[in-house]
C-alpha cells in the first residue's frame, strides 16, 4: 500500500517510521525543501529508550503522484488544517484521507470540502517529540485508533496488536474522539499552564486536585461516565514523561490546538446551557499565554 504522510513533525515522523517498518511504501510530505533533503539524505532517526533505528524514506515538499496514492495521512496541527483544504478544494481524484488531529471540528470542515473523499479519523495516544528535521523520540506508547467518518468501510491500515505501534479498528470512533478529547481537556492545557510533563500532574497532589476538577466539567459536558478517569489515568501514565503538544507549542510561542480542545467544549457547554468555570478559566489563559509571544 502506499501511503502519503503529510506534515513531517512529531506524528509524521514517528507514524512514516514505524508504517515503513511494517512494510508499506512510505511518502514524506514536508514544509520545506530543506527537510525533505535531509530526509532523503540521511533517512529517520527512531529513537526509544536505549535505542536508535534509522529508515530511509523518501520525502518531498510537494505531493507527487497524488491518483497513485493509496491513503494520505494528514499529521498537521489543526490550525494548518484550513490551509490544506483550500489547496486540495475541488481537486480530483482524492485519496482516502485519515485525519490524526487532537480535538473535534475539523472531520465536519473535511467534509465540507471533500464532499467525495472517503475519510477516516484517527486517535494517537503515543508521545512523540521531534527533535530535529529527521529524528524522533517515541516518549510514550499507545496506540492509533482507526474508524470510518465517511464514505468507506474498508480499512485504510492494517489493523495490527504489536507494540510498539498498534493500529486499531473502532466501530465506534466519536466515541473514541470524545475520549481522547477528554484526555487533552485535561492534559494540555494544565500541563502548558504549570510547565510540567504529563506525568507530574499526578505526582503532585495539588494538580491532581485541578486535574479531577477539570475532568469532572468535561465528562459532564461530553456526556460521558465518571469511569473515564480510568482512561485519564492509563494516558497520563503511558506519557508520563512526555511534554504535551500544547506545553510545546507554548514554549516555542506558536498557536495551539486550544480552540479544537477546549474551545469546542466550551461550546457544547453552552448549547447544553452548562456552567463550566474551570474550562473557561483554563481557555483564556491559554490564549492569554498564547498571545504572549505575538504582541509583545
Ligand atoms: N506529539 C504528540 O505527542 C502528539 C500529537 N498529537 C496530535 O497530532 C497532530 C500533529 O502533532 P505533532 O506532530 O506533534 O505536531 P508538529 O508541529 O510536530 O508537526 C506538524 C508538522 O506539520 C508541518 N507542516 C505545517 N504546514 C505544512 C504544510 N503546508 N505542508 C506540509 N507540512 C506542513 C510542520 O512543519 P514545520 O515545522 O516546518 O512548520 C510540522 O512538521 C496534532 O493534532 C497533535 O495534537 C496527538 C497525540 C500525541
Ligand atoms: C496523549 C498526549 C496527552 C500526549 O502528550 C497528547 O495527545 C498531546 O500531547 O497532545
Amino acid at each position: 500500500m502506499r501511503v502519503s504522510i503529510i506534515g513531517a513533525g512529531a506524528i509524521g515522523l514517528l507514524t512514516a517510521s514505524h508504517l515503513s517498518f511494517q512494510g508499506y511504501d512510505v511518502q514524506l510530505i514536508t514544509r520545506t525543501k530543506e527537510q525533505a533533503e535531509k530526509i532523503n539524505e540521511y533517512g529517520i532517526t527512531l529513537k526509544t529508550e536505549g535505542q536508535s533505528r534509522t529508515v530511509p524514506i523518501f520525502a518531498s515538499n510537494h505531493v507527487e503522484n497524488r491518483s497513485f496514492n493509496d491513503l494520505w495521512i494528514i499529521t498537521l496541527k489543526q490550525w494548518k488544517l484550513k490551509e490544506f483544504f483550500r489547496d486540495w478544494e475541488n481537486k480530483t481524484p482524492l485519496p482516502q484521507m485519515l485525519f490524526l488531529q487532537n480535538g473535534m471540528g475539523h472531520l465536519e470542515a473535511a467534509e465540507s470540502f471533500f464532499p467525495s473523499a472517503p475519510l477516516f479519523a484517527g486517535i494517537v495516544t503515543h508521545g512523540a517529540m521531534k527533535l530535529d528535521e529527521r529524528t524522533v523520540r517515541h516518549t510514550g506508547i499507545g496506540e492509533i485508533i482507526i474508524g470510518t467518518w465517511k464514505g468507506s468501510n474498508s480499512i485504510p491500515l492494517m489493523e495490527t496488536h504489536t507494540k510498539p505501534f498498534p493500529i486499531l479498528w473502532s466501530h465506534d470512533i466519536l466515541k473514541s474522539m470524545k475520549q481522547k478529547l477528554l484526555v487533552n481537556l485535561v492534559v494540555n492545557p494544565l500541563t502548558a499552564l504549570y510547565g510540567v510533563n504529563n506525568g507530574e500532574l499526578l505526582t503532585r497532589p495539588a494538580l491532581n486536585k485541578n486535574v479531577y476538577a477539570l475532568f469532572k466539567e468535561g465528562i459532564m459536558a461530553l456526556e460521558l461516565p465518571e469511569g473515564e478517569w480510568g482512561t485519564v489515568l492509563r494516558v497520563i501514565q503511558q506519557t508520563a514523561e512526555n511534554e504535551s503538544s500544547m506545553l510545546r507549542d507554548i514554549k516555542q510561542e506558536r498557536s495551539t490546538e486550544i480552540e479544537s480542545i477546549t474551545g469546542y467544549v466550551l461550546k457544547l457547554g453552552e448549547q447544553k446551557g452548562l456552567h463550566l468555570p474551570i474550562t473557561s478559566f483554563v481557555h483564556q489563559s491559554i490564549l492569554g499565554l498564547e498571545r504572549r509571544g505575538k504582541d509583545e
